[in-house]
């Protein structure tokens, strides 16, 4: 039954016994039913006390919850993030001011408790600009002919490569060893602690749409694996013969020419005509080891939207890659303790970022805070769009030399 008009719902954590009603908004909320084994995953990746629902009486008409996330920073720091996750409000009551009210509850709540940044994956992009998000990564799929696509020789697989086919069950943990080596390199990256690691290779046969198994490879170098890739494939015929689609998931290796050996790999099984690669950065390495960029038809797609719950904490947790000395002035209507002006100083060692009486050089509000928190938009990009507005010439330029990264950010899994 819809609610009565002047309907305020009470925002609350999740009481035991509640946990079927609350479970119920999600498939009524987002539309679909997920596979049994993906339900059963999200079941066990809740974290309880940071579930929280909207109620009206004793029925939750509202869900949101919140993953206690580490994230890396540019200049390699690790800072604890929440990961906004499970957000619906059933049909009955949408546009009745519960998702303000759920986003309200959980913003102050990392507030009172100290959590500077918050991050998120969003549904539809428009929704959370108005409560401070700022889109922040990129995520890149290709398309690529195999047919058109040639891989460098160099550089050339280490001495001692040896591929083997896992099961990826089985090497879970081996291949988040290998994960976990990159984690300091790129801003946007997050551990997969615990059952976080299951996330990407998460293979419900409900959801596989004609493809195989997912299939793990492994690289090993004199014994020790140092690269994996998760995939599976499409097999399919036409008149001309094969056309089959190799998927691939995820291809990870810290060492270069261990992740091109996976790509040869993965670019030369039997059968198979198109190469499908899902979430790279926007600047993967494997755009210029094409030697015909057209080869590969890449798409792109909005990824990381990040929230600073605490300005001056956050941006005092991460460097900046050139000398900067700015006052910036923000203003934040839905998280009002950020607004007013700020100082910040730093450089490639670290940085400061302090209330200060001192004039503006720098007019931003929050979204555009989380824009640029992890260095994959540029200042001069949004003070184009109109979103920045520079009060001290040179302001500007100098933030985007701070604020320039060696590699740009990356979200690897989705929450
Ligand atoms: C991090 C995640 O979990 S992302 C997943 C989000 N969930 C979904 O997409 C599931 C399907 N959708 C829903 O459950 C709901 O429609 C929600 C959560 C998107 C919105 O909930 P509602 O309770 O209807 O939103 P509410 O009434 O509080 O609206 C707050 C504001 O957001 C706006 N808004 C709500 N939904 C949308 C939307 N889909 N696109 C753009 N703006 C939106 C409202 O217009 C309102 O704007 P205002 O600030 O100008 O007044």
């Amino acid at each position: 039954m819809s609610s009565p008009p002047g309907f305020a719902p009470v925002v609350r954590p999740v009481a035991d016994g509640e946990w079927d009603a609350w479970n119920a908004i999600d498939p009524h909320a987002f539309g679909g039913e997920e596979p049994p084994e993906r339900v059963e995953f999200w079941n066990r990746i809740l974290e309880a006390d940071r579930c929280i629902g909207a109620y009206e009486g004793n029925e939750p008409v509202g869900s949101a919850a919140a993953f206690s996330f580490a994230m890396t920073v540019p200049g390699g720091a690790s800072v604890p993030v929440a990961g906004i996750s499970a957000v619906g409000v059933l049909p009955t009551h949408r546009r009745r001011g519960v998702l303000r009210a759920l986003m309200r509850h959980q913003l102050d709540g990392l507030h009172e408790n100290g959590e500077a940044v918050a991050a998120l994956t969003a549904s539809e992009p428009a929704i959370y600009g108005r409560f401070g998000y700022g889109l922040a990564t990129w995520r890149m799929s290709l398309r690529i002919a195999r047919t058109a696509a040639v891989l460098p020789a160099e550089p050339a697989a280490p001495a001692g490569l040896r591929l083997r086919l896992a099961d990826p069950a089985a090497a879970l943990d081996t291949c988040v060893k290998v994960y976990e080596e990159l984690l300091g390199t790129r801003a946007g990256l997050m551990p997969r602690s615990g059952a976080w690691k299951e996330r990407v290779p998460l293979d419900p046969p409900g959801d596989r749409e004609g493809a195989s198994p997912l299939r793990c490879v492994l690289a090993e170098v004199d014994g020790q694996v140092r690269g994996y890739a998760y995939y599976a494939t499409v097999v399919d015929w036409d008149a001309t013969g094969p056309t089959g689609t190799t998927l691939v998931r995820e291809a990870i290796a810290a060492d270069p020419a261990v992740r091109l050996a996976l790509w040869r790999y993965l670019f030369d099984l039997d059968l198979m005509t198109t190469i499908k690669v899902d979430n790279l950065p926007l600047d993967d390495e494997l755009l210029f080891q094409l030697a015909d960029p057209r080869a590969a038809v890449p798409s792109f797609r909005d990824a990381l939207f990040i929230r600073l719950v605490e300005v001056g904490k956050a941006l005092e947790a991460r460097t900046y890659s050139a000398p900067v000395d700015v006052v910036l002035d923000v203003a934040d209507p839905f998280c009002p303790w950020n607004t007013g002006r700020w100082r910040l100083s730093g450089d490639a060692a670290g940085a400061r970022c302090e209330r200060t009486a001192d004039a503006a050089e720098l007019r931003l509000g929050a979204q555009e805070f989380g824009s640029l928190y992890l260095d994959g938009v540029s200042p001069a990009a949004l003070a184009a769009a109109g979103r920045i507005s520079e009060l001290r010439p040179g302001a500007l330029a100098e933030l985007g030399r701070a604020c320039a990264p060696l590699q740009l950010p990356w979200m690897s899994f989705g929450f």
